[in-house]
């Protein structure tokens, strides 16, 4: 089973215009209103790419109503804990440039925290579990690395996909995948990451420190992956910008969909890839069809000479 995990789920309030002035009254007459949040788009691309999981997570109010039901209208099963506090509302605007509005995750109690981490004892070896998008301060810092060591004790593959300090303490339990963009790569290190190589190096080091799969996500320019047994470069295929909303949430459900139907680490890279720029072309998450279609067209260059390191 997969289980994803979003402690900072969101109703994703998406507007396009052709032009937007700070300070001044702007109009819109295209908007859309998806269920957000890292893990829930995960769960949501999954169940596209026909691979069933449970979005765990928090939600409160009418906007956590909101996002329950739309969730299980997509016939996507639910474990969302809920909270006193409304479900945040994420503004994400469109007009020529992408300009993002993330409200605070919601207020962790004592409580939710040892659901969360009691639900997680309930899984089994080889489950997925996804930790994705931002852990709150509430949740405390010890929480993830908690999640972390029960998973490692029980055997569920991890897959980390968040951001801050946390990263780093998280990159050292050995979880089964890390998707970091390059930004995130850079905020782990403390670096200043400015070309593919620098990317190349510090993937090398995450992987170095025991993480199974390391993707390192690069927008347009596409993707690389580092493992013990093999190094690749990714060029995502050339697609109208629509909406790079949940783009690397694609490119983590591709990868994982494909693990699961059996495929190597090789096509599953190439079909994460596809899965996230098949997302970009469109105002909400991608379909099946196009990643099939988009799949063909990623180039996947093997590094080091296609050696294995
Ligand atoms: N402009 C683009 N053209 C084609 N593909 C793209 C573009 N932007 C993103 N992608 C695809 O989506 C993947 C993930 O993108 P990106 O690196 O932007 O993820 P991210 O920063 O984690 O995004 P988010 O946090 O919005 O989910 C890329 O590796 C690529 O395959
Ligand atoms: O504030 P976080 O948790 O870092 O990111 C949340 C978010 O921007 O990420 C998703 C796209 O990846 C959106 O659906 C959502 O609004």
């Amino acid at each position: 089973m997969i289980y994803t995990y979003t402690l900072t789920p969101s109703l994703d309030y998406t507007v396009y215009l052709p032009g937007f002035t700070p300070g001044k009254l702007n109009r819109s007459e295209e908007v859309y209103y998806y269920p957000g949040g890292k893990g829930i788009n995960v769960s949501r691309v999954l169940k596209r790419l026909g691979t069933d999981s449970t979005a765990v997570g928090l939600a409160g109010g009418f906007t956590g109503d909101y996002l329950e039901q739309f969730l299980r209208g997509e016939g996507i099963r639910t474990e969302l804990i809920r909270t006193d506090g409304i479900t945040r509302i994420n503004v994400k605007i469109k007009s020529g440039q992408e300009t993002e509005l993330n409200g605070p995750g919601p207020d962790i109690t004592e409580k939710d925290r040892r659901q969360l981490l009691d639900r997680v004892r309930r899984m089994e070896r080889g489950d997925w579990l996804v930790l994705a998008g931002r852990i709150p301060d509430s949740a405390g810092t010890d929480f993830a690395v908690e999640l972390a060591g029960i998973c490692r004790d029980i055997g569920i593959r991890l897959a980390v996909d968040t951001s801050g300090p946390i990263l780093k303490e998280l990159a050292g339990m050995r979880p089964e995948l890390m998707k970091p963009n390059e930004h995130e790569l850079g905020e782990l290190f403390g670096a200043d990451i400015k070309s593919k190589e620098d990317a190349l190096h510090y993937a090398r080091l995450l992987a170095g420190q025991g993480v199974r799969h390391v993707i390192v996500s690069m927008g347009g320019a596409g993707a690389l992956y580092v493992s013990d047994t093999m190094e690749a470069e990714a060029q995502a295929p050339k697609v109208d910008v629509v909406n790079t909303v949940g783009a690397g949430d694609s490119l983590v459900s591709g990868f994982i969909a494909a693990l699961e139907s059996g495929k190597d680490a090789e096509a599953a890279f190439r079909y994460g890839v596809a899965a996230g720029s098949a997302t970009v072309s469109r105002s909400d998450l991608c379909r099946k069809e196009d990643v099939d279609t988009l799949a063909d067209r990623v180039t996947i260059t093997r590094l080091n000479g296609g050696e294995n390191r």
